[in-house]
């Protein structure tokens, strides 16, 4: 299979593994020497610098029970990847890399995916599940750690994937509805912030907003403009008026329009009054003015698996306590953070 010799005498033999290099001064860390390549009088001296007095070198002799870590990789890639994923399509250091085709959700099926590295010997990280990706974005990776594994793992990790464990779910809705509430905004006293905000966060999911309008804190009129709205987008929003205040009035309206609410509101802060509801299969949320002060709130959690068709259950919303509370970071640098992560 291989075996560990001197580098003076590994002349002429092939490696049995890449050997990484590591310069800092470069800005390099990759592939010196790659898997199968003969060695030469000429790189003893290159080797030792990279640390290495002895390599594994292949030997003839075909171990028919056991796998490389390369062929490894090659052999259960297409067993993880999963709808919008593609792979490398050679392994570098025994690893293959994960990437998203497109935009959308990035769905993991965490408890497999931790059956996988329960077994020890294969290593499959990933990004978190429910998180906003963008075409090419990677997304996972995969390798075993050691130099060769048995058989019988990678036959053990195929049975744990009978269906793949990562995809990406692109975003479905395309049309959304902006009802801005509040009697100081309906009146001019002051400039409505919520719409041009709104407007920035919806496009970045390529969705447009078809229908909007500035309403005063009246839970008639609301009710009725949601109605008329729920007739025409795919997803509708109303800003303002989420807690608990007399003249809030958004929740109530919600409900009256005929709008299944989840939940009244959740435990994420920043976005405590952040409330989802469905009419139908279309989702109706009530946005707190939470969302034009922080940079990253509930809405910003939940939005993705929205635009992209889920239907969000209580016990869920539930689950999105721990790691719910906002880091409150001078420089907010959301989505790459614990913030919303389950
Ligand atoms: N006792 C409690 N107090 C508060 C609670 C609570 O649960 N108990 N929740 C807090 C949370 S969380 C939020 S968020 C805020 C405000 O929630 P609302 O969504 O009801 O916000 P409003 O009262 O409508 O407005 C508050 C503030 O924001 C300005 N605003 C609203 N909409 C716009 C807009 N379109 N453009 C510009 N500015 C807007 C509004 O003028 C007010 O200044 O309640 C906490 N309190
Ligand atoms: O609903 Mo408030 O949005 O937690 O700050």
């Amino acid at each position: 299979m291989f075996r560990k010799v001197k580098v003076e005498d590994a002349v002429g033999f092939r490696l049995a593994h890449d050997i990484t290099e590591v310069n800092l001064e470069k800005k390099f860390k990759g592939v010196a020497f790659k898997r199968g390549y003969l060695i030469k009088k000429e790189d003893i001296e290159r080797l030792k610098s990279l640390g290495k007095y002895y390599v594994f070198v292949l030997d003839e002799i075909n171990a028919t029970d056991f796998v490389h870590e390369d062929d490894a990789a090659t052999e259960l890639a297409p067993y993880i990847a999963g709808e919008n994923i593609f792979y490398d399509e050679q392994p570098s250091e025994g690893k293959i890399n994960f990437y998203a085709t497109t935009h959308g959700l990035l769905k993991i099926d965490k408890q497999r995916v931790i059956s996988i590295n329960k077994l020890k010997i294969p290593s499959l990280p990933t990004k978190h599940s429910n998180i906003p990706v963008k075409k090419g974005d990677t997304v996972a990776a995969f390798r075993i750690i050691p130099l060769y594994c048995e058989k019988e793992l990678v036959a053990e990790v195929k049975k744990i994937l009978s269906s793949p464990a990562i995809k990406v779910v692109p975003y479905k809705l395309k049309s959304a509805g902006i009802i801005v509430t509040g009697n100081e905004i309906y009146n001019g006293k002051i400039k409505d912030k919520f719409y041009p905000l709104m407007e920035s966060k919806l496009k970045e999911y390529g969705l447009k907003i078809t229908d909007t309008s500035i309403l005063p804190d009246d839970k008639e009129i609301i009710t009725a403009e949601i109605k008329i709205f729920l007739k025409k987008v795919d997803i509708l929003f109303i800003t303002g008026g989420t807690s608990v205040d007399p003249d809030d009035n958004t929740k109530l309206a919600i409900k009256e329009a005929g709008v299944n609410i989840v939940q009244e509101g959740n435990p994420i802060q920043p976005g405590n009054n952040f409330t989802i509801g469905y009419f139908d299969d279309i989702p109706v949320c009530a946005v707190p003015a939470a969302a034009l002060y922080y940079r990253a709130t509930a809405l910003d959690i939940f939005l993705p698996r929205l635009l992209a068709g889920e239907q969000i259950t209580a016990d869920e919303i539930a689950e999105y306590s721990v790691g719910g509370l906002c880091h409150f970071c001078k420089v907010c640098v959301f989505p790459v953070c614990p913030f919303g992560k389950v």
